[in-house]
């Protein structure tokens, strides 16, 4: 993966790098984007000169109260992409028709215009490679637009056509995201295009040109497609989708339960019918057929009915379902999430009820340990007792891994330098599991040794991870400690910790912290590799829905996921300072570096 590393010293004392991915862009989804602005363009262009509707009239026009396709343009492209555009395309234009152009339009300087020639006529291997300044400023305005438009997730597809659309982006300076040119044009009385929606569609077509193959830059067109979706549908619709959703978790509970998805075959072009499966998992066909239903409408599975290929209705997989067979990192991450976030809502109201509504302080008194009916504990404590538990954890951090950056974050100059100069301990990864991430590391730095490098977690995690006899970390230093008492190990040059401090409410997250700044040189860094988020108070826009999500399930066991602002503040109460932030482009990912109060220049 090819990154730049830019510095950008907007806050005084405090060095803030971002990193901008530089990636091969995905060509298709990014030419049906294209086609579906240049659809929007056209619509654009044609729709208003000085204030004169060039815009045909609905009795004039071929396909009234529709825009209509570029058939040249869906017919050079593939059945898919075809499809995608057209639809779009319908989608588009009834929101366009539909939104009212009066209000919110007026409250601003008139009409804004989009040009998408601008974007069109750059080729996306020419979006990828721009200077980076202006990558960074895009991925600058991406991010804002997301906040922004995050706003729409938590009130209604009504709500958000009248109090978030042109006047409320226009007044969060939001208008040329992504580098694309907006004009003012003055007001029509034709019904007008939604800017907003126009907006995010350019967002969409620009973070697909920076994605490649890893999921990680996939989820912030993934996120922005979705609140296309919900400002698209209607607000009953929404809740609607809830109810969907609720069942949908359920049968995919169940079938993971009885062993359904590790039944089904596998291979490409195989099934199963709905009458074997019934009968592999010893249950009634009508009820198997009941709970697909559920997987199948919502594409999980797929359903054959009769046909030369299929003598009896059958099921087989879909890459999603694929996932969910036993084993499988996000099999695991589901268990995870349906145990301590989906069972747990059912006891938070009594939780709060018991405990006062307040931040759990934690680690003991937790949502997680008032369910399982032993809060005395915490969440790691009694994961510990449960040996099958402890594993799908374990599992389950490896699909964070893929989703969420470990390298390629922070800058390892420094890092590598002291590992050449023959530093004994360079890196420690405290609570680093199986070590996994140190892994990671090895793989992608050759200069850094084995030897050099320490993983820390609890006993009973090490002595699994050390069975293991992983090649990579052949030589690394596995050390069983408990980081609420002891850092063991001291002058380290890195203490890195990667999805720890967000596990902990303020108080306990001090403690860990205060703990290894006792072993810390006056060069050592803490690096704390987790989710960052803006600041509530100065950000316009609440969190993207993703980001407040995270935060939210990181309730269940009593952590959070915090800003800039709560990191300096741990960090002040520790005895430490923030000496730099390492941001990822494509996701909320950060690396926030501590150093010691008063310690001078280090990594
Ligand atoms: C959320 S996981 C993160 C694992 C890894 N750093 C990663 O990014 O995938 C938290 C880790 O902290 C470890 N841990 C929890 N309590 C601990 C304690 N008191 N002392 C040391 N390690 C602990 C857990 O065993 C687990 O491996």
């Amino acid at each position: 993966m090819a990154t730049h590393l830019t510095s950008n010293h907007a806050t005084p004392g405090l060095i803030d790098h971002s990193i901008s991915i530089t990636q091969p862009s995905d060509l298709d989804a990014v030419e049906t984007l294209k086609a579906v602005q240049g659809i929007i363009g056209t619509y654009l262009a044609n729709g208003t000169t000085g204030g004169r509707s060039r815009i045909p009239t609905p009795e004039s026009s071929a396909i009234p109260k529709r825009l209509e396709v570029d058939k040249r343009k869906v017919d050079d492209m593939n059945g898919y992409q075809a499809q995608i555009v057209r639809e779009a395309a319908d989608l588009l234009s009834e929101a366009v028709l539909t939104s009212s152009p009066g209000k919110d339009i007026d409250e601003v300087s008139g009409q804004q215009q989009t040009d998408i020639k601008a974007v069109e006529s750059e080729p996306t291997s020419n979006i990828a490679q721009a200077p980076l300044n202006t990558q960074n400023m895009a991925t600058d305005q991406l991010d804002r637009g997301a906040r922004n438009s995050a706003a729409t997730n938590t009130s209604s597809g009504a709500d958000r056509m009248e109090s978030h659309g042109v006047g409320t982006r226009k007044l969060n300076g939001d208008s040329k995201a992504n580098g694309i040119n907006t004009k003012a044009s003055p007001p029509s009385s034709t019904p007008q295009p939604n800017q907003d929606l126009l907006d995010l569609t350019a967002n969409i077509a620009h973070s697909i040109s920076q994605i490649a193959t890893d999921d990680a830059a996939r989820i912030k067109p993934v996120t922005d497609t979705l609140e296309l979706a919900t400002a698209l549908r209607p607000p009953g619709d929404t809740i609607m989708g809830w109810f969907a959703n609720m069942s949908v978790i359920s049968a995919v509970r169940l079938f993971m339960h009885w062993g359904a998805f590790d039944i089904i075959p596998s291979s490409k072009g195989d099934s199963i019918t709905y009458a074997g499966l019934a009968a592999r998992v010893n249950a009634d066909e009508g009820l198997i057929a009941r709970v697909a239903s559920m997987l199948t409408s919502s594409n999980i599975l797929l359903h054959h009915p009769t046909s030369p290929t299929h003598p009896a209705p059958s099921l087989s997989h879909t890459p999603t379902s694929l996932l969910l067979i036993s084993g499988q990192p996000m099999s695991a991450m589901f268990s995870l999430m349906y145990n301590h976030v989906a069972a747990v809502s059912t006891v938070l109201p009594s939780y709060f009820d018991t405990y006062g509504r307040t931040e759990p302080l934690g680690p003991a008194h937790i949502p997680t340990s008032y369910l399982a009916g032993r809060p005395e504990e915490d969440f790691f404590s009694l994961l510990k007792k449960d040996e099958p538990a402890l594993r799908n954890f374990g599992l389950a951090m490896r699909m964070t891994s893929k989703r969420v950056p470990v390298t390629g974050v922070y800058d390892m100059t420094g890092v590598l330098r002291a590992a050449a100069a023959g530093r004994e301990t360079v890196w420690v990864d405290v609570g680093g599991g199986d070590g996994h991430t140190a892994k990671e590391f090895l793989r992608e730095y050759p200069g850094l040794s084995a030897g050099q490098c320490v993983v820390q977690d609890m006993e009973e995690v090490v002595e699994a991870a050390r069975e293991q006899g992983d090649e990579v970390l052949e030589g690394v230093r596995w050390v069983g400690m408990d980081f609420f008492k002891e850092a063991p190990v001291e002058g380290a040059l890195v203490y890195y910790l990667r999805h720890i401090i967000r596990d902990y409410s303020d108080p306990v997250a001090t403690t860990i912290l205060r703990n290894i700044s006792h072993a810390m040189y006056p060069d050592s860094r803490v690096l704390i590799s987790e989710q960052l988020n803006p600041d509530m108070a100065s950000t316009p826009g609440p969190l993207p829905l993703y980001a407040a999500f995270k935060d939210f399930s990181m309730l269940s066991i009593g952590g959070k996921e915090r800003s800039l602002e709560q990191f300096a503040a741990l960090a002040d109460a520790a005895g430490l300072r923030v000496s730099g932030v390492f941001r990822h482009a494509a996701t909320a990912h950060a690396v926030v570096e501590l150093a010691l109060k008063g310690a001078g220049v280090g990594v």
